[in-house]
Formats: C-alpha cells, structure tokens, sequence
C-alpha cells in the first residue's frame, strides 16, 4: 500500500470536555496517513491520479476553524470521514495529539484507522 503522510500538522481548533475549554481555540498535533488510491500517479506524474496533500491540509483547516468538539475521538472520526468521502481515500489513519493538558506528559490523544466500506 502506497502512503501520503503529512507530519505533526499544527491546527487551532475548539476541542475540550468543559465548556470553558471550548471557548477559545487550542493548539492540536495532527499526523496522518492517506492510503493513495489505486491509480497510476507514479508514473502519470499528474496530479489529477493522485490526492493533492495541499488541498486534505486546506480542508482540515477550514472544518477545524468552523466546528468544535468534546473529544479528541470525535475530531479524529470526522476527519477520517472527509479524506474517505471528499478525497476518495480507501483508508485513513490519523493521530490527534493534545500538548500540555496534563502535567508531567507531553501529549495525549488518540489513533484511529478508518477504511472505505466494502462493496
Ligand atoms: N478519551 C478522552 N478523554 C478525555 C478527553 C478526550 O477528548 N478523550 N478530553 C478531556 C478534556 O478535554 C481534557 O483534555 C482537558 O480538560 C479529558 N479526557
């Protein structure tokens, strides 16, 4: 399986279980895996028979400044829904990190892996 990835991608969002959290936006972590579709872009060279990164990381920063969310969980399952859905990946993996919530640990989060249903 050929991967897209984008690396440690820093979005501000309103993310938090208590109101309070969600009133301002927050630094969040994204890392993100993107299964490319079965075309042939390797040797096309053309951006059309492939999924433009530009455009996933453009998409997420739109959604992420329009909605908030309580949980982490719930963040990570919509944006796997978009990159399946909008930009026709057959499965997704996605890391979203908190930095500095809690004392004494750089991050928290979670990883979910999602994957087109099958026909
Ligand atoms: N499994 C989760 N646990 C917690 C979350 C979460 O999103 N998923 N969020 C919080 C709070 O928002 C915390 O990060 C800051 O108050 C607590 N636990």
């Amino acid at each position: 399986m050929d991967t897209i990835f984008l690396s440690e991608v820093k979005v501000e969002t309103k993310l938090g279980v208590p109101d309070w959290e969600r009133l301002k936006p927050q630094t969040i972590i994204l890392d993100i895996e993107i299964a490319m579709p079965h075309s042939n872009s390797c040797q096309t060279d053309e951006i059309e028979d492939t999924i433009d990164y530009g455009a996933v990381v453009a998409r997420i920063r739109q959604t992420l400044a329009e909605r908030s969310f309580k949980l982490v969980e719930a963040l990570a399952e919509h944006l796997c829904q978009i990159i399946l859905n909008e930009f026709g990946a057959p499965w997704v993996k996605i890391k979203v990190a908190k930095p500095g919530i809690l004392p004494g640990l750089k991050a928290l989060g979670v990883v979910i892996e999602r994957a087109q249903d099958k026909a």
